[in-house]
């Protein structure tokens, strides 16, 4: 005797399989689609189970099947006719928040005072003058150096409007398309940040700003770690960090904790290399001598034993300290002995730059813990 069938019997067969994932039955757990069709004695349908590799996708389609025949008729054609969806997975493609700059680097300091500031600001200007587009953001909230560095203390950044977004216009100097949390505070009352207020001006400072293309972001952090160097790196996915240390032992010592951040399992931001400033002192009137006033070649020696590259080793020289302090950084003149040490300085950074990006990918910015 033939039946004829219809779609409630179907889903009253269904009901008797549970779904072992979740323990409910399959019209229960809405795996059941709405597309049951019926011809005769045959039927098809599709189930929709939750990932495509789901442990118990085939026993559930046998299951189902068995149910129809037992609870229906054996002569229903059903075996072979499910169909399995799984919910299209859409990649949750990670846009890259500053889509025209090609590399971000963070340049920090386990100790303050060790020249992370004077590197960055001639670190920038050697950048510019092998022909790279190249910004700084001086995020150091505890002391921003770089609008003196540049001699443009009094420089207010102004908002241009950019496709329909209100930017800040970066200042421009020397080439380097500058930015600093010093243009925004008053000099003569500075300011008591709290974690969230530094916090959200960084981000502020790095993606409401027009930076334009550029082939180097620098970005000059406060010493030692702190929410700043947090926020930075659950903001972007950097493309590496740069660490400066002066070849004292107390200065490697902060160094390595500061190293231990950026390396740390949940960050990895990739560590280009050290550089070793105040290496040695150099007097004006005899530039071949060298004095070891800190102690010879620690950081070098901190480069070796972290298995990173010496980017570079800069000595103490009176000049960069006055270039400094007259908003000229020593970089720009080029073919002095310190713009010497500065260009190879650049050139070692863009090199491991382009090494960091052909063997490693992209560095995924750190998720804030839920
Ligand atoms: N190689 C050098 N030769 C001479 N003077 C230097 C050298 N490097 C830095 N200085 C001087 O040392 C002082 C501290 O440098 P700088 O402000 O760059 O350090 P920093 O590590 O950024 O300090 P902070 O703790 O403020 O972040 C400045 O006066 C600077 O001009």
């Amino acid at each position: 005797m033939s039946i004829t069938l219809y779609p409630k019997l179907i889903l009253e067969a269904l009901a008797k399989v549970r779904y072992p994932g979740t323990g409910q039955n399959l019209v229960e757990a809405g795996m059941v689609e709405d597309d049951i069709r019926i011809e005769g004695m045959k039927v098809s349908f599709s189930l929709i189970f939750d990932k495509p590799n789901s442990p118990f996708i085939k026993s559930v389609v046998r299951a189902a099947e068995t149910a129809i025949q037992t609870y229906i008729s054996k002569e229903v054609d059903i075996v072979g006719n499910i169909r399995v969806k799984v919910p299209e997975v859409v990649p949750t493609e990670d846009l890259p928040l500053l889509p025209k700059v090609k590399n971000t680097l963070a340049i920090f300091s386990g100790k303050g005072g060790v020249g992370k500031s004077t590197v960055s600001a001639n670190l920038a200007v050697a950048l510019a003058k092998e022909g790279y587009k190249v910004g700084l953001l001086d995020a150091d909230i505890f002391g921003p150096s770089q609008p003196k560095m540049f001699g443009c203390e009094d420089a207010r950044p102004v908002l241009e409007e950019v496709e329909g977004r209100e930017l800040i216009a970066p200042v421009e100097k020397y080439g380097i398309r500058l930015l600093s949390i010093g243009f925004f505070v008053n000099k003569e009352s500075p300011v008591l940040w709290r974690g969230s207020m530094a916090s959200n001006a960084l981000k502020q400072l790095l993606t409401e700003t027009n930076w334009g293309e550029l082939d180097f972001l620098l970005i000059d952090l406060p010493p030692g770690t702190s929410d700043i160097h947090l926020t930075l790196v659950q903001t972007l996915g950097l493309t590496g960090s740069i660490i400066v240390t002066t070849p004292q032992q107390v200065a490697l010592a902060d160094a390595i904790k500061g190293v231990g951040m950026f390396l740390d399992e949940h960050v990895q931001v990739p560590i280009l290399g050290l550089v070793e400033n105040m290496a040695w002192f150099t007097p004006a009137e005899l530039p071949q001598n060298k004095y070891y006033i800190f102690g010879r070649d620690g950081g070098k020696a901190l480069a070796e034993e972290l298995d990173i590259p010496l980017l570079g080793q800069i000595p103490l020289i009176q000049s960069i300290c006055t270039s400094g302090d007259e908003g000229c950084p020593i970089a720009t003149e080029q073919d002095s002995l310190m713009g010497i040490y500065f260009r190879t300085l650049a050139r070692n950074v863009a090199e491991q730059v382009e090494r960091r990006n052909a063997e490693l990918a992209p560095t995924t910015k750190v998720e804030l813990q839920k």
